[in-house]
């Protein structure tokens, strides 16, 4: 192994990685106020249709509707009960994304109803059907406007939802608990983005279209995946970017100087990593399974 001390590798994290380590990265929040929610209704046909949206449809809206409602359904519960292998995680190291269990008739899970145009029907069903491809299956429920359902008024709508027993269901045992839903988001990232950007922007949105609703699956994750951040995560990644150090210039052989071109090469590729979407998650992972502290 080349004569580099542990120094000098303390030395090389400080002045070219500690930045990136203790450098707050942006949540991609989305800004949904686009959305006019509980607007004027533009003109519509009796065959157009609605879809309920109740995680990523509520702040990902990639597709046409001419009205958006806020409400709920009865007799479900919002839970990080699915695996993501195609938006926030990948087959080899899933993420997590919501789906619905069945509950008690009392029990409400709130989001959005968007009013898809008849003419748009079958591309918006296309499309979600590819989106909702793994695990989920569309069904009708019906949806209740909310704050203004003085009018009691009703809609039949249509849900995806993914049920237990599809190859991705991860609603049994172990995978059920908070503690193991927050360390698969903090350490998940996917085609879609990370996980934690799926998390945080469905906190956002129900905390700013339902503020007096309180989801406490929602809050005993996010307490848990807060913790991770605030006290694990810097420690991880350090002790994670330390041996990538210590195995790029291990892999350059014995004696080479530092300021030797290889070595530079070999280093400003480890900094590259440091700027794309989920390299936190990618060592993170390593680290947070290593055997060390959580
Ligand atoms: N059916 C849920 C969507 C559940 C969900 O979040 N599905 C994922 C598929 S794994 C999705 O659409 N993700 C898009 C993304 O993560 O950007 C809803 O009504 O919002």
């Amino acid at each position: 192994m080349s004569n580099i001390s542990l120094h000098q590798i303390d030395n090389i994290y400080n002045e070219l990685f500690r930045k990136f380590v203790e450098g707050v990265e942006s949540v991609n929040v989305v800004d949904f106020q686009h959305l006019n929610v509980n607007k004027e209704r533009k003109v519509t046909s009796e065959n157009d249709i609605w879809i309920f949206g109740y995680g990523s449809l509520m702040w990902k809206v990639d597709f046409p509707y001419v009205d958006c409602q806020s409400g709920y359904i009865c007799g479900y519960l919002r839970r990080f009960y699915q695996h993501s292998i195609d938006h926030r995680g990948t087959k080899i190291k899933p993420g997590r994304v919501v789906t619905l269990i069945k509950a008690e008739l009392t029990d409400r899970v709130y989001g959005l109803a968007y009013r898809i145009a008849v003419k748009d029907k079958e591309n918006v069903l296309k499309h979600l059907d590819y989106r909702e491809k793994n695990g989920y299956q569309r069904c009708e429920v019906t949806f209740h406007k909310f704050p203004d359902d003085s009018k009691e008024s009703t809609l039949k709508i249509l849900i995806y939802i993914a049920t237990p027993g599809n190859e991705s269901w991860a609603g049994e045992g172990d995978e059920a608990s908070v503690i193991k839903i927050a360390e698969q988001i903090f350490t998940s990232v996917g085609p879609s983005g990370t996980n934690r950007d799926y998390f945080f922007n469905l906190l956002h949105t129900m905390l700013t279209l339902f503020p007096g609703i309180k989801d406490n699956h929602l809050l005993e994750i996010d307490n848990e995946l807060q913790r991770l951040i605030l006290t694990c995560e810097t420690k991880l990644l350090e002790r994670a970017l330390k041996k990538e150090i210590a195995l790029t210039l291990h892999s350059l052989g014995n004696n080479i100087p530092l300021n030797d071109d290889a070595v530079q090469g070999q280093l400003y590729q480890l900094i590259k990593h440091c700027s794309k979407v989920g390299w936190r998650e990618e060592l993170l992972v390593k680290e947070l399974y290593s055997g060390k502290e959580k």
